[in-house]
């Protein structure tokens, strides 16, 4: 494995191992075995077919690794992630909306089981998917107080998948989430603290990270498998319901996204942001 001293996001120089460098920037700290994955695909962090892979691969790849733990994170200025790439669903190609859902739903089943500890480092905007994936990790720290985060899938005339609504459900309880998921509610970095949806906020990106760490330095302490094991007793109830319905899954969203009023709603709101 390649070794060097590269700039972290907290500008020092840390002896790591750098896994990777593309959309995704990943390294990993030889002492504590903390891996940083920094999301890199500008504009936004748009999910697609292509970046979900990589990030799938790379969640993988870690697992192998036995790293300790894990921070995911932005290296853009002002977005975590924006989502889905909505142009994954407007005007689709079947057989690549197909390959799209099944890693969407491989790239979820490996972050939220993740067999070690993750923390999300919201350094920015973080709607419909790049809030379920923050939902997913162990822990969210946000950056305040402008950014925005939460399931807004009703604002762009479609609807959250059960799963992503039941991962909403197992961080803020029922009540809250359905009220957040039908409003499609976008909470700010103090309301979502206020709900529960991220557990703690920090004026910047640099204590982010570092409150980040030491949420993950807990776990020096603690035995990786009594981890994994309490973590797969916890999860298994939010998880089983798409381990047993991929399939049922996808054709609901083949579908759905093909459906004539559906590819409306999603044309009216690319231009919205077009605009
Ligand atoms: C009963 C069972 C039901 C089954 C249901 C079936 C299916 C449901 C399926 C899926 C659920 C969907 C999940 C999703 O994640 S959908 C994505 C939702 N995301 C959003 O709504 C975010 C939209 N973006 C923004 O709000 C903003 O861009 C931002 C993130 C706040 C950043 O703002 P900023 O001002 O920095 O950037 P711009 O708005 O100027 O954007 C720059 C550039 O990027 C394009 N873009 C933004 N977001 C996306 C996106 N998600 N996908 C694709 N493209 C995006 C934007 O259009 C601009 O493009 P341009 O060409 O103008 O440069």
């Amino acid at each position: 494995m390649l070794r060097r001293y590269i700039l972290l996001n907290t500008n020092k120089f840390v002896n790591c191992r750098h896994v990777s460098q593309s959309m995704l920037q990943s390294t990993v700290d030889e002492k504590s075995g903390i891996a940083t994955v920094t999301m890199n695909k500008p504009p936004v962090n748009s999910l697609n077919l292509e970046f979900l892979d990589e990030i799938n691969t790379q969640l993988n790849k870690l697992q192998k690794d036995k790293i300790r733990g894990m921070i995911l994170t932005s290296g853009l200025q002002k977005v975590f992630c924006a989502g889905l790439d909505i142009t994954e669903f407007y005007n689709p190609n079947p057989d690549r909306l197909a390959k799209f859902w099944t890693v969407l739903q491989d790239t979820w089943l490996s972050l939220y089981m993740a067999s070690f500890p993750t923390v999300a480092v919201i350094n920015g905007h973080s709607p419909a998917g790049g809030c379920l994936f923050a939902m997913s990790c162990d822990y969210r720290v946000m950056v305040g107080p402008k950014y925005t985060i939460g399931l807004n899938e009703t604002k762009l005339g479609i609807v959250a998948p059960k799963w992503f609504q039941d991962t909403m459900v197992a961080v803020i309880g029922q009540r809250k989430a359905e009220v957040s998921l039908t409003t499609g509610k976008m909470y700010t970095t103090d309301e979502a603290l206020q709900v529960g949806l991220i557990d703690e906020s920090l004026p910047d990106a640099d204590s982010a990270l570092k409150k980040g760490t030491q949420f993950l330095n807990n776990f020096q302490r603690i035995s990786p498998w009594a981890f994994k094991m309490t973590k797969d007793i916890s999860r298994q109830p939010t998880v089983q319901w798409l381990i047993d319905n991929k399939q049922k899954d996808l054709d609901f969203v083949l579908k759905f996204m093909q459906s004539p009023d559906v590819q409306k709603s999603l044309g009216l709101y690319l231009q919205s942001l077009k605009k």
